[in-house]
């Protein structure tokens, strides 16, 4: 359990992070999502005791981490790929941080079996792909078995079966009964993996949901239908004075606020032709751009 009690951190003028409060509950993988600059890293920061709050608290199991008395059996990280000294091999960071942290070194071969780096145990960190350092990032954040795990950005940069992979394994963990915390700016692998979410923008919480209470909420909102029609300018204006909002193109419309049917039915009444008329679904990206619409730091301009 990871609970946020009042969070705020203040980077001279930039408030990263402002009055944050949730939990992150056991057995669920929660979502930490927000655009660039929303303040994740951050709070993560905060949660591990890499940063110090300007105020409020964020407690691991209970206790604020320097309270903890074995951290790594507490809570695992992966906060950014590339941690370990790049000439040291991947077995000899792990045992440094095993006996480091009083964790027997037999753990050391379990966890590099985990995430089937055992072949490349003796090979130097600076020599291993993306995809084998997010491994012994995650090898890392396994060693002290912990019932927390919190992972930044953890598929950036990954092929499909890096992604699958650790998609999976992120699954599992949860199904063991972990506390994960799993921040990314992607709705769309959010929507594949976690539970729950919690949206941030600008340091504040814009929302918090049951990943399908999340997509109940915004379906429909942002549909739009796409019409064919050769009297696009006419039908257009019709439209418009029924309600809808239009987005004129050479030869299609997008029409929002208006169902397909009724976009038919106004056609037919009308006696105007047309050629295609599909209705689109709005993605659970386009809900979360949506969202977030207000608090993202260099948007284009609208
Ligand atoms: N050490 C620091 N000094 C000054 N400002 C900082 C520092 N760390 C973060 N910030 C600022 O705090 C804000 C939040 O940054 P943070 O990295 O936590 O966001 P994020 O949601 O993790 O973004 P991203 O998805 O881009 O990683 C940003 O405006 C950032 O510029």
């Amino acid at each position: 359990m990871i609970q946020l009690n009042g969070l705020t951190k203040r980077y001279g003028a930039t408030l990263a992070v402002d009055d944050l409060s949730f939990t992150v509950r056991p057995g669920l993988v929660t979502g930490f999502l927000g655009p660039n600059g929303a303040g994740k890293s951050t709070t993560m920061r905060m949660i591990l005791g890499l940063d110090l709050p300007t105020s409020g608290t964020a407690t691991v199991l209970g206790r604020a981490h320097h309270e903890l008395p074995h951290p790594l059996r507490a809570v695992g990280s992966l906060l950014e790929a590339g941690a370990a000294h790049p000439r040291r091999t991947a077995y000899k960071h792990l045992l440094y941080l095993a006996q480091t942290n009083r964790l027997p070194a037999s753990r050391v071969d379990e966890v590099l079996g985990l995430v089937g780096l055992a072949d490349a145990a003796g090979r130097r960190a600076g020599e291993f792909s993306l995809g084998m350092g997010q491994r012994l990032g995650i090898a890392a954040a396994l060693l002290g078995d912990p019932p927390v795990l919190l992972l930044d950005e953890p598929v950036n940069g990954l092929d499909p079966e890096g992604v699958l992979w650790i998609r999976t394994l992120i699954r599992g963990w949860a199904a063991e009964g972990r506390t994960v915390l799993l921040s990314s700016h992607l709705m769309s692998e959010m929507a594949l993996t976690a539970d729950r979410l919690v949206v941030i923008g600008k340091g504040r919480l814009i929302a918090e949901a049951e990943i399908g209470e999340f997509t109940k909420e915004f379906a429909g909102a942002g549909d739009t239908v796409l019409v064919r029609t050769p009297e696009a300018a006419s039908f257009a204006r019709r439209l418009e004075l029924s309600g809808a909002h239009v987005q004129v193109g050479p030869d299609e419309l997008l029409v929002t606020g208006m169902s397909a049917p009724d976009v038919g039915r106004l056609a037919a009444a009308e006696g105007v032709p047309l050629f295609e008329l599909t209705p689109r679904r709005a993605s659970l990206e386009e809900a979360f751009m949506e969202l977030t619409r207000d608090a993202v730091e260099y948007g284009a301009a609208r």
